[in-house]
Order: C-alpha cells, then structure tokens, then sequence
C-alpha cells in the first residue's frame, strides 16, 4: 500500500455530513519570487500554490536551490513576494508595507531555526518573553505564561539559566517556547534538528507532537525523510515549482515514530 497519498484538502470522512470549512493557517496562490541580478534573473518560485489548514504539520522538502528558503522568507515575512498572493490568516502580505510585515513577523510567526538564536545575556524565561519585548507587552501574565511555556517543554528547573548553561536540546526547547508565545498563526522551523544527535532529535520531535496534537500549525524545512515521515504531509519543491504535495499515512507516522524511539533506546542501552 502506499504510504504517500495524493492530499486533498476538501477530503472529509464523511461526505454526507455538513462540515464546516477549515480555516487556513496560510493560503498559497500563484507565488513567485525572482531575484534580478546584474547579468540574470533568477526565478526562485515559479507559481507556487497550496494551502496549510490550522493544525497541519507540513515537511518541505526539495534539492539545493529548489527554492525551500525562499518560501520560508517569505511565509516568515522577511521577504515579499514579486507575484502572486501570500495569506496569513486573514493577512494578505503581499500588499503589506515593510513596517506592516515587521509586525506581522514579530507577532504572528513563530520562528525554529537550527541554530536557535537565543540571547545569550538573558536566562530561559527571559529569551522566551523577547518576542514581547517589540511589542512593549511585558507584565506579570506574559512572565506566567512565559513560565508555563517553559514548564511545557520541559524546562521548569532552568528558568534561570542561560543558554551556554543548556545542552543543545534544551536551547531548541527555548526556542520552541519562544515562538509559541505570541500565539503564531504557525511554528516556522527551518532544520529545527540540524544540530541535534537522534535522542535529542527525537524528543523535539516528540514536542512539536504534543503541540501539533493541540492544534498548532507547523510548517518544517527538512532534508531529512525520517523527520519528514514524522509530519502530516510532505511539500516537495522542485525548480521553483510543487512537485509533490502528499499526505503521510498515520501508519507510516507511527512505523517512523516507532522507528525511531527503537533506535534511540538501542544507543541509549549501549551507552549505559
Ligand atoms: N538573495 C538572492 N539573490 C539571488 N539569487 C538568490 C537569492 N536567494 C536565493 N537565490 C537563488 O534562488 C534559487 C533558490 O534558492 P533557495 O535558497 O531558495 O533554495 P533552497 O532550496 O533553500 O536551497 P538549499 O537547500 O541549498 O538551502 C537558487 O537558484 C538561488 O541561487
């Protein structure tokens, strides 16, 4: 049986029961991006279209240069598209000014990167709270929820650490608190295991399942299968275009999970 099947987004299990629409995390239409160079200009997305329903997990995927980071810029609001239509929520961002999709950025998204970006002068809770501080929105709340953001993952005896006290892990786990502070239409993780070994990649793995049980939105860079079978669906881009848009069976997610939690136990005994 395949384990990818073609994804639908109009798929209901019942189609003789009323269900009302989902609402979209972002709604992709016609997306280009040329960068115009001196001597060329480069067609990095060449009409790009796909939605993210809220509560989606989606893997891109697709070989250097396919156009993976110039996506992510431009779901992140660090870029602006040259056609076509981006939205966020109810957001169209490609007709937003720069200062508009400053905002937008810092509250809205939330960002993973490999290499976690924290602040290394400030303690966990406080790099948890720095999307707030843009936005002047810091009070006694915001440091509960901050607090309670880094009990979630894990962290309630580090609050006051900082970064060059945690191991790898433990920064990601920050970083994953971090971008869910603000409510984000969506996690934006780029590589969010790139610099991790496969126990610790497979209990980040095991937090964004938690929260994308709840209901986040994430939305994941890979080059790895393995990380990407752990995902609901797979977008494969290709020379500026969509190559592949599929969903991963529940079955191939567990057969991956459990894979993986097989292999980490192995290396755990043996390092014992
Ligand atoms: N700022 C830029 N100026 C000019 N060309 C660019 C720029 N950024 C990306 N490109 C080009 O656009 C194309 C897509 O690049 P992009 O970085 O989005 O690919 P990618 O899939 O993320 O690759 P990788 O996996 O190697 O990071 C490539 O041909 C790249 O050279």
């Amino acid at each position: 049986m395949s384990t990818k099947e073609a994804y639908s987004p109009g798929d209901q299990p019942f189609a003789s029961e009323p269900v009302s629409p989902a609402r979209m995390a972002t709604s992709i239409r016609d997306l280009k991006k040329e960068y115009v160079l001196k001597s060329e200009t480069v067609r990095a997305l060449r009409g790009v279209s796909f939605d993210v329903p809220e509560g989606d997990y989606v893997a891109i995927m697709g070989p250097s240069g396919s156009g993976k980071s110039t996506l992510l810029n431009l779901l992140g609001c660090l870029d602006k598209p040259t056609a076509g239509s981006l939205m966020l929520g109810d957001d169209d961002i490609s007709v937003l000014s720069d200062d508009e999709l400053a905002e937008i950025r810092s509250e809205r998204i939330g960002f993973v990167f490999q290499s976690y970006n924290l602040i290394q002068q400030l303690s966990v809770v406080e790099n948890i709270e720095v999307p707030l501080y843009y936005q002047g929105k810091l009070g006694s709340s915001e440091r509960e929820r901050a607090i309670l953001l880094a009990e979630r993952v894990g962290l309630k005896d580090r609050l006051d650490h900082r970064p060059a006290q945690l191991s790898g892990g433990q920064q990601q786990r920050v970083a994953i608190a971090r971008s869910l502070i603000n409510d984000p239409y969506f996690i934006l993780a780029d590589e969010p295991t790139g610099n991790l070994d496969s126990v610790t990649t497979d209990e980040i793995l095991e937090i964004f399942d938690e929260f994308n049980n709840e209901g986040r939105t994430i939305i994941m860079v890979t080059h790895e299968d393995d990380l990407a079978d752990r995902a609901k669906r797979i977008i494969r881009l290709k020379d500026g275009m969509l190559a592949l848009d599929a969903k991963v069976s529940e079955e191939r997610r567990d057969e991956t999970r459990q894979a993986q939690r097989l292999a980490v136990e192995e290396l755990l005994a043996k390092t014992n």
